[in-house]
């Protein structure tokens, strides 16, 4: 048997993990390894919570591995860098989202898309190339190699700023490839959650019109009001999404579940593209291949990138702070 998650590295460290699938966080201490070359280690000061870490502590997609501590939108200030680090320095104020670690060496990686690597290791729940479980942001520090980290600009706020490494991207990334980040784009949003309520601000950022399709009326005022939303349309409103058909240049689709999607096709025009990236437990039934696409988060450079862009254009998250204490 191998050593206990306390032992395993010489730097202790406090979390909260999930056990088992109940849903149940409770206090873990555990170790983090000590700084290498490469590597940035920072006190971790806020840490998003994604629809992904909920899927994750509940087992929703088959893999979990516990104990687990889950978070994956991780932002704080840098306490050590490891002598080859060159990006970042001690105070700076830096993130890390989904991603830890890849092969370096496949076309993805020298493409910048770390993300699509076979070997991308995730925050948390994967094994790490020392053997060792990783655990995410749920926790008191974090250590991370220089490659995932994202340097914050001085005026974008942490608490706020940091659902964009998870959130931010996974929108980000396919408003600019597939095209919808222009002027006279017309977007739909699918979902306004966590990544849909983003989706609509950086898409109105790049310039394109964005109508948010949702089961709930009741989110109306939301998405015209305060994200500012072209238009809202209620996906069971036949009328609405008759009214709506052949307009739209593409649906970025940020459902948590399984849902019908043949009818948000119908929204778009030829050649539109309805992005599936959501993540529900079960495979869509899908009637209607045509006009599909996923997405999945984004690589390193992209997500500092759209940091930048969150940054100058003042795109932050609506969030509520919830303080833990051991
Ligand atoms: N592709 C990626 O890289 C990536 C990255 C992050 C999150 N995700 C996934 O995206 C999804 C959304 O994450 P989030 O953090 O925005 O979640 P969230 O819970 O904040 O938002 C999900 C939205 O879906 C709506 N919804 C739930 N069930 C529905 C149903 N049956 N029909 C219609 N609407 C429904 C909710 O009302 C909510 O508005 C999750 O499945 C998550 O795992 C994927
Ligand atoms: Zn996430």
């Amino acid at each position: 048997m191998g050593k206990a998650p306390k032992e395993e590295h010489p730097v202790k460290a406090f979390g909260w993990a999930a056990r088992d699938t109940s849903g149940h966080l409770s206090p873990f201490n555990f170790s983090r390894r000590a700084t290498g070359d490469e590597d940035v280690r920072f006190k971790v000061l806020y840490c998003g919570i994604c629809h992904s870490d909920l899927h994750s502590i509940k087992n929703d997609w088959g893999f979990s591995v516990y104990p687990m501590v889950p978070g994956h939108e991780i932002v704080g200030e840098v306490t050590e860098v490891g002598r080859k680090v060159k990006k970042v320095k001690v105070g700076d104020k830096v993130g890390v989202g989904c991603m830890v670690g890849a092969c370096h060496a496949c076309d993805n990686c020298n493409n910048d898309l770390e993300n699509y690597c076979p070997k991308m290791l995730l925050t948390y729940n994967s094994v790490y190339t020392d053997g060792t479980l990783t655990y995410g942001g749920y926790s008191d520090s974090m250590v991370a190699n220089e490659r995932y980290i994202v340097l914050f600009p001085e005026n974008l706020p942490l608490d706020a700023g940091a659902p964009l490494l998870c959130a931010g991207i996974t929108v980000y990334s396919p408003l600019k490839y597939f095209g919808l980040a222009e002027p006279g784009k017309h977007v739909g949003i699918v979902g306004l959650g966590g990544l849909g309520h983003v989706g609509v601000k950086f898409a109105k950022a790049l310039g394109a019109k964005v109508t948010v399709i949702s089961t709930s009326p009741s989110k109306k005022d939301e998405a015209l009001n305060q994200l500012g939303a072209h238009s809202f349309l209620v996906s069971s409103d036949q009328d609405q999404i008759q009214a709506a058909m052949g307009t739209l240049d593409g649906i970025i689709d940020t459902v948590s579940a399984v849902h019908p999607i043949a009818p948000l096709i119908g929204l778009l025009k030829s050649h539109g593209k309805l992005i599936l990236v959501g993540a529900p437990e079960k495979p869509l039934e899908l009637t209607v291949k045509e006009g599909l696409a996923g997405s999945g988060i984004g690589g390193m450079k992209e997500t500092q990138e759209m940091i930048d862009f969150a940054a100058k254009h003042n795109i932050t998250a609506e969030i509520e702070v919830i303080q833990w204490s051991m």
